[in-house]
This record gives C-alpha cells, sequence and structure tokens, in this order.
C-alpha cells in the first residue's frame, strides 16, 4: 500500500474496503473486515436488502443467523463504495462479474487493488475473473482470492484458510493484513491463473461428488472420484498455463475436499437433488443460490475437446445434465475405460483416445 492511502487512513490497520455483491460470500467476507477493524462500504443491487441491513445487522435472505458486526456500511451506490475504497474485494457471479465492472470501470483508480472472489468461468472466449479484471481495469492492481471456503462456516468464525494470487507482492501483503485473523488465514501464491482454475474447476467435481452421495456409494468410490477430479483439472489447467504444484496446496486439493466432502457446498447439493432423480433446473431453483458449477462444466466440456484435453468425468457429468443419460451407463462406460496413469507428471498416460 502506498504510505498515505487514499481516501481515508484509519490508522495502521484499518482500511476502507468495498465488497462488491450482497450474496453469502460477499456477507462472508464484509463480516470478516467488519470484525477485524475496517470500514466495510458493502455494494448490493437490492435497497430493500440494503435498507434491512443497515436496520438489522443480517442479510436476512443469505445468512440469516449471522449479525455482521463493525462499521458495514451497506450501499447500492456501486459508484461511491468504489471511490471510498482503498481495496474493492468482488464476489459476484461470473455471468455477471464483466458487466458490473465495465459499468463501472471509470471509478476505479490507477493502482488500486481489486481482488476477484469469484470462482467461475465467462461464457464467451473462456475468459477468468482476473483476465476480465485486466481488460476492464488494466491500471488497477488485480488478484484473485480462491480456496477452501464455506462461507457458512466462515460467518460462524470455524477455523479456515485460503490464498490470494497476485503478481504483485504487495497485493498478497495487503490481502494477508486486511483478512488474516485467529480464525482466517491467508496464504499466497503467484499462480493467479492456476488457483482461480482450480476453484472454477473444482465445482464440476463436487457436483459429482454429491451424485455419488446421493447413489450410497462406498469411500473407496468417493476417493477416487476426488483424486481422478484432481488428476483431471490439473491436466487441463496446466494445458492452460497453470502451475501443476498450485493443486497441492489449498486452492486445489484443499478446496477439492471441502466442497467434494460436504452437503454445504451448493455443487455438491445440486449433484446430491440429480443423483436422487431431480431434474437440473428444478435442483438450482431449489437452492435459490449460485451453483457456478453447471455453467462451468458446460464450458470445460466445450473447451477440453476443442483442445483435445481427455476429462472423461467432465465428459460423463455433462452427459448426466444435460442429455439424459442414464447414470448407471455413464458410470459404467468410466469404469470400463483403458485403465491409465496414476500421476501423469510421473508416468505421462498413454493416448487411447
Ligand atoms: N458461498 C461460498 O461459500 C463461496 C462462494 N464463492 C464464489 O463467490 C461468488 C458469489 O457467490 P455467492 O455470494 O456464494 O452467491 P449467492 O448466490 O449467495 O449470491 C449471489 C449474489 O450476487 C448477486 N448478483 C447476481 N447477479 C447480479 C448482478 N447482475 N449484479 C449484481 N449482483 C448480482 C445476487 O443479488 C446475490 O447477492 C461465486 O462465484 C461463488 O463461486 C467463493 C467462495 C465461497
Ligand atoms: O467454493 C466454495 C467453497 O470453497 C463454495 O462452494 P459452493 O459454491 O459449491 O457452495
Amino acid at each position: 500500500m502506498p504510505d498515505n492511502p487514499t481516501p481515508g487512513n484509519h490508522g495502521a490497520n484499518s482500511y476502507d474496503v468495498a465488497v462488491l455483491g450482497g450474496g453469502s460470500f460477499g456477507t462472508a467476507m464484509a463480516k470478516v473486515l467488519g470484525e477485524n477493524g475496517h470500514v466495510v462500504h458493502f455494494w448490493m443491487r437490492d435497497e430493500a436488502q440494503a435498507e434491512e441491513i443497515r436496520r438489522t445487522r443480517i442479510n436476512r435472505r443469505y445468512m440469516p443467523a449471522v449479525t455482521l458486526q463493525g462499521d458495514i456500511q451497506p450501499t447500492t451506490d456501486l459508484a461511491e463504495a468504489v471511490r471510498k475504497a482503498e481495496i474493492v474485494l468482488v464476489a459476484i457471479p461470473s455471468k455477471a462479474f464483466r458487466s458490473v465492472i465495465r459499468e463501472h470501470s471509470s471509478e476505479f483508480r490507477d493502482g488500486q487493488i481489486v481482488v476477484s472472489l469469484t470462482k467461475g468461468i465467462e461464457e464467451h472466449g473462456f475468459k477468468l475473473m482476473s483476465e476480465i479484471l485486466l481488460e476492464e481495469l488494466p491500471r488497477c492492481r488485480s488478484g484473485v482470492l480462491s480456496g477452501p471456503n464455506l462461507a457458512g462456516e466462515i460467518v460462524n468464525r470455524e477455523l479456515t484458510a485460503t490464498v490470494i494470487a497476485a503478481k504483485d507482492p504487495d497485493v498478497r501483503r495487503t490481502v494477508q493484513e486486511l483478512l488474516g485473523c485467529e480464525y482466517f488465514r491467508v496464504y499466497a501464491n503467484v499462480d493467479i491463473y492456476g488457483v482461480e482454475l482450480a476453484g472454477a474447476l473444482k465445482n464440476i467435481y463436487a457436483i459429482v461428488a454429491g451424485l455419488a452421495s446421493a447413489l450410497n456409494m462406498g469411500e473407496n468410490a468417493k476417493a477416487m472420484l476426488i483424486t481422478r477430479g484432481l488428476a483431471e483439472m490439473s491436466r487441463f489447467a496446466v494445458s492452460l498455463g497453470a502451475n501443476p504444484m498450485t493443486f497441492m496446496g489449498l486452492a486445489g486439493v484443499g478446496d477439492l475436499i471441502a466442497t467434494c466432502t460436504s452437503s454445504k457446498s451448493r455443487n455438491f447439493r445440486v449433484g446430491y437433488a440429480i443423483g436422487k432423480g431431480q431434474k437440473l433446473e428444478e435442483a438450482v431453483q431449489e437452492l435459490g443460490q449460485v451453483a457456478e458449477g453447471i455453467y462451468t462444466l458446460k464450458l470445460v466440456r466445450e473447451k477440453s475437446e476443442a483442445i483435445g484435453i481427455y476429462m472423461p468425468l467432465v465428459r460423463g457429468l455433462y452427459e448426466i445434465l444435460y442429455e439424459s443419460a442414464s447414470i448407471n451407463a455413464v458410470i459404467n462406460s468410466l469404469m470400463m475405460a483403458v485403465q491409465n496413469s496414476d500421476v501423469e507428471f510421473i508416468l505421462p498416460r498413454t493416448i487411447t483416445q
């Protein structure tokens, strides 16, 4: 950070922070920031929601049992939130991420820190949120935050760790200082693309794990799915330039474990509902919150086929969700596929497709 950040310097460790997005994760991060003594300009679209939070300190729609502490200022004026902020955290679903940032791009200042919390991919052009930030806010300093961070646990101050990925060491340090506290730890990485892809891709495997759970699969099967999911997502990400070692970290295997083993994950819950026989549309409607994996699945399937990366779990899940394939037929075909390398960074896969 500059010696005298503008506007507003609240002493050694207190910043003005804008949190964009009034859903579960925006609320969770606003809560951590408020408790850490920062001033939070908490932006959401809906004035009734903002007014209710101002009055009750509760985001009833997304976190009904949680009271927000500290200087949290709900607002529907995004321009003002960004103008007042030294650092901006963006927790807007991937479908709306670019349009919200673009509409207000002139409000962001040169050098301002902007961090994406979003775990998704843009539909057109397969862009990640960090790429959107670079395109829309080229003069800001950007980063991405990703890791095993179930919002419902963070708001209960349950012990959690995450990863800030940024090229600029000052961005990494600032975010560690902003968010770190007795229940929340922030580790650093420079592999922005790997951290971000890991967060987006794991949503697909959380759906697979939910499905497996609905089918009462055993622990061996669950472990196989998680581990082969890891092999598949790292194969894909590395082919796009990510560092394979990132997948050994919190944003990779860490987030995969959290979401593939817990019904607190919305993606897991969508998979579970489908495994119990619900239609995708019904499952999503019932959820009432974003499950990025259902969109990411389509984009990754298309991209992996275009660049020739073998992703049998992606292909199988796509057939179940979007082509009405029988779950048993897909499982059978996965189990009967050619038996290949375990860790292909040690023993390369035998190419069979
Ligand atoms: N909830 C969690 O545990 C975590 C979520 N994330 C990521 O954070 C992102 C946001 O997810 P959640 O907050 O959980 O979703 P959510 O479904 O709880 O809330 C979504 C929020 O986005 C807002 N929104 C939707 N379209 C908008 C638009 N066009 N303009 C402005 N706001 C809009 C909604 O009004 C709502 O406030 C997702 O990419 C998710 O993967 C990341 C880590 C953990
Ligand atoms: O990314 C998450 C936890 O790390 C949240 O996962 P869901 O979006 O599936 O709830």
